[in-house]
């Protein structure tokens, strides 16, 4: 499903009507009967019917003066405030006004702090609150008047239903801009905003419901639209089911460079992500003092122990055994529990001059790039990144709360400076592809916060590559199972208590859900 920012949404809403010649008001008249439907739905549970719509001077304000109509017209005791003054309304917005205005209904604005005053105790006295102050067109932080408005239908206690975005929240990034309404259920109208999906926005729109409003399919299809929610059904197309005439050799070789001194139990969580995913061979490069801990513990994989040069750690003197081994390998990932050393930038400078198999670059390794992020520019084949946030924050300079506020608009700019496939860790992990399109996933939970989850993902990634899955299908796949896999291992035993095994341990079930077998 695509999801837009703010500008894409303009640029739709205009391409509905100046090409496809769809009146704005009809999308209005859309806008406001779906939301009307949900205020209806509403209304059957609350004991207190009463509906104070709470308006804007845009064309959110607009959706919601034609809501209002609609409940008029059904009997259903409506109120409007609209915020600011009326004499600014324009278009759609105050042809819809104008309607209101004839019929009678209770309508009065908001000039003053007297006047949210005067709301807050009609609030007390309605069932419903919606909010229809402001939608994509937030242009700045909700100050003065808009603030205390925002601060009392917060306070009121009552169900709260926002149209389209909660007001306050922008709809490019999900950021709060000072303060928003916190709703209880979002209209989305026509496509997911990046705000409705991105986090603190994600929160404040609480239970979500997505409603045409009658923009051709074909319009949206026109507007290239870059930014996709991994779904369910996306991902049942990317993995394939298994042939019954098949051998493991049809399912890959992978092989993982990870794991130092202290740092075995990534390399291991890797691995078994890796077997976990499918992978039909696994071999591990791992420093030879280690080599007995991993062979105890991880019977499947073949290791190939590494001398040392320093005890514990991978070093250049191991370089022309990790390329022998690469070239009979499908895929090479490297990073987990690596520890990060000089060596390990040149180890990779070596990978990325010989590599032609796909490469995934974690942790240490991604540490290593970050002081010579030109070494990408070696690379022959795909490399797929996956930093989280702090890692994004060391590789591009930037510090950690400039990426987090801008994670798509980063994450896509890096893909595509550097060619390659960037998975950015976090509560909705951002996919970036060369070619620009971004995907957004939402499966996945507060307790994978955890240590050690970053590396089952990294196996996973390896695990798909290696049965010859694309990059960037692996990449959407690996999140998204990666975080099914979270939520099941949550449901079972909750999030508190959640380790990065666990999420191994449920992957295999959450991967059967969605193949089938
Ligand atoms: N044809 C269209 O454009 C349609 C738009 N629709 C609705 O219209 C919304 C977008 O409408 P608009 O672009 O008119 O803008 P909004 O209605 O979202 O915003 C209203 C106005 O508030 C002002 N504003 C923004 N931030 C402010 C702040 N912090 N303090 C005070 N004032 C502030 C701006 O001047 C803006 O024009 C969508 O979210 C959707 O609900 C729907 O009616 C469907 C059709
Ligand atoms: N609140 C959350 N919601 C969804 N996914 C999460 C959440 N917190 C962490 N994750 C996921 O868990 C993983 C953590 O990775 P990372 O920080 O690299 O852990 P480690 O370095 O310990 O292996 C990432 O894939 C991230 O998307
Ligand atoms: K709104």
């Amino acid at each position: 499903m695509k999801v837009v920012d703010g500008i894409q949404m303009k640029m739709l809403d205009q391409t509905a009507m100046e090409e496809y010649k769809i009146p704005g008001i009809i999308l209005m008249e859309q806008a406001g009967m779906a939301v009307t439907e949900e205020i209806m739905k509403e209304i059957q549970r609350q004991e207190n019917k009463r509906v104070m719509i709470i308006c804007g001077l845009g064309n959110n304000g607009g959706d919601g003066f034609v809501a209002a109509r609609h409940l008029f017209q059904r009997g259903i005791p409506v109120k409007v405030r609209i915020i600011g003054d009326i004499a600014r309304l324009n278009g759609d917005a105050k042809s819809n006004y104008d309607i209101l205005k004839k019929l009678k209904t209770d309508i009065k604005t908001m000039l003053d702090f007297q006047d949210i005053q005067k709301l807050s105790d009609e609030l007390a006295h309605s069932g419903i609150v919606v909010d229809a102050i402001c939608g994509t067109g937030l242009n700045r932080g909700a100050d003065g008047l808009w603030k205390e408005l925002i601060r009392v239908i917060n306070q009121c206690g009552k169900y709260i239903l926002s149209i389209d975005i909660p007001s306050g929240v922008s709809a490019s990034t999900g950021n709060i801009l000072d303060t928003a309404v916190r709703a209880n259920k979002t209209v989305v109208l026509q496509l997911p905003k990046v705000g409705n999906i991105n986090f603190p926005g994600a929160d404040y729109s609480d239970e979500m419901i997505v409603k045409d409003i009658g923009i051709p399919k074909e319009a949206i299809e026109r507007n290239n639209l870059n930014i996709s929610l991994i779904t369910e059904t996306m991902i049942r197309n990317i993995l394939p089911r298994r042939k019954n005439d098949t051998h493991k050799g049809n399912y890959g070789k992978a092989y993982i460079v990870a794991g130092s001194m202290g740092m075995t139990g990534a390399a291991m969580l890797t691995c078994e992500a890796v077997f976990r995913s499918g992978a039909g061979l696994l071999k591990v490069a791992i420093p030879q003092s280690l080599n007995s801990i991993m062979e105890t513990r991880l019977i499947e994989a073949i290791t190939v122990p590494l001398p040392e040069l320093k005890k514990g750690v991978v070093g250049i003197s191991d370089i022309e055994k990790i390329i022998k081994t690469m070239k009979e390998s499908d895929v090479i990932a490297v990073g987990p529990g690596s520890g990060q050393t000089r060596e390990l930038e040149e180890v990779l400078r070596n990978i990325f001059e010989e590599a032609t198999i796909p490469i995934v670059l974690d942790a240490d390794a991604l540490n290593s790039l970050a002081h010579r992020l030109d070494m990408l520019k070696l690379l022959k084949s795909t490399a797929v990144l996956t930093p989280h946030i702090g890692e994004m924050a060391r590789l591009i300079n930037i510090p950690i709360e400039e990426i987090q506020r801008n994670k798509i608009q980063i994450a896509m700019e890096f893909a595509q400076k550097w060619k390659v496939i960037l998975i950015l860790k976090g509560a909705r992990t951002v996919i970036a592809s060369p070619e620009g399109k971004v995907f957004i996933n939402t499966t996945g939970n507060p307790g994978m916060a955890t240590a050690g989850s970053g590396d089952v993902l990294t196996g996973i990634v390896t695990g798909f590559l290696a049965q010859g899955i694309q990059p960037l299908e692996a990449a959407l796949a690996a999140v998204y199972m990666h975080g099914a896999a979270g939520d099941r291992a949550a449901v079972r035993i909750g999030e508190y208590g959640l380790m990065a095994g666990d999420i191994v341990v449920e992957l295999p079930h959450a991967i059967k859900e969605i193949v089938g077998k």
